[in-house]
């Protein structure tokens, strides 16, 4: 197996939905999933590179773990449930210190998932996608309690964190999203965008990354001794 040339790493609480986008984008459909347990990665190729995605355990018992993932990541990809404020708050207080092992150029997106669940109207969003009665959130209908400007003042807030300034990044508009892993809504659009957007990063990476081969032409010559049988 080659080896990636840049990895992409989704985090956000428990039950957000994060192994559910990734088997929409990676396997067209959504089953039942379970909780992960530690993590797991997808290979994608996207045009002539091949990307590593890890899906990271959201539970607290694995939170040890997100660092190591994010190690040398291209981009982390934040998670949060629109339904459920605190699901965005714990990307802030125990989400984002993750992040301090990825590439320095790392680039971040946040995304909203769920949405089929606060939908204004039954059957908008396609695909059957209608509301699912008593889930979180306990209002009849539209209980969606994130809106995508929360998400984008939590984009800016990234960056000042990462001490980046706006003018060098991507614009919170393009870098916020709000998804559905149920009925496919933004799912390819997210992973996409954050695909195109990796390319560059990785091309930097390689740029800096200490050459793996010696051009023997270019070497100077080995130094003359005057020890030896020759001497
Ligand atoms: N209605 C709806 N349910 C979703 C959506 N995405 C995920 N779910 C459901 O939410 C639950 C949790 O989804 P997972 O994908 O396992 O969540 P996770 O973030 O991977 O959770 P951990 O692995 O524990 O960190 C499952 O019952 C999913 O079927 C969505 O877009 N809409
Ligand atoms: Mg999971």
């Amino acid at each position: 197996m080659r080896k990636p040339d840049g990895k992409i790493v989704l985090l956000g609480d428990m039950n957000v939905g994060k192994t559910s986008l990734l088997q929409r984008y990676m396997e067209r459909r959504f089953p039942d999933t379970v909780s992960t347990v530690g993590g797991a990665f997808y290979l994608k190729q996207w045009r002539s590179y091949n990307i590593s995605i890890w899906d990271t355990a959201g539970r607290e018992q694995f939170h040890g773990l997100g660092s190591m993932y994010c190690r040398g990541a291209a981009a982390v990809i934040l998670t949060y449930d629109v339904n459920h404020a605190q699901s965005l708050l714990e990307l802030e207080n125990r989400f984002l210190g993750l992040t301090d092992t990825a590439s320095a150029d790392c680039l971040f997106a946040v995304v909203g998932n769920k949405v089929d669940l606060s939908e204004e109207a039954p059957g908008e969003g396609g695909q059957g996608g209608g509301r699912d009665p008593g889930q979180v959130g306990g209002g009849s209908g539209g209980s969606k309690q994130v809106q995508l400007e929360d998400a984008m003042a939590f984009y800016k807030k990234i960056l000042k964190y990462k001490m980046l300034d706006e003018k060098d990044v991507p614009a919170a508009e393009q870098m916020c999203f709000e998804t559905s892993a149920k009925t496919g809504k933004n799912v390819d659009l997210l992973f996409e965008t954050v695909f195109d957007m990796v390319v560059p990063v990785i091309l930097r990476q390689r740029a800096q990354a200490p050459p793996q081969t010696v051009d023997i032409a270019s070497a100077p010559p080995p130094a003359r001794t005057r020890s030896g049988c020759c001497s």
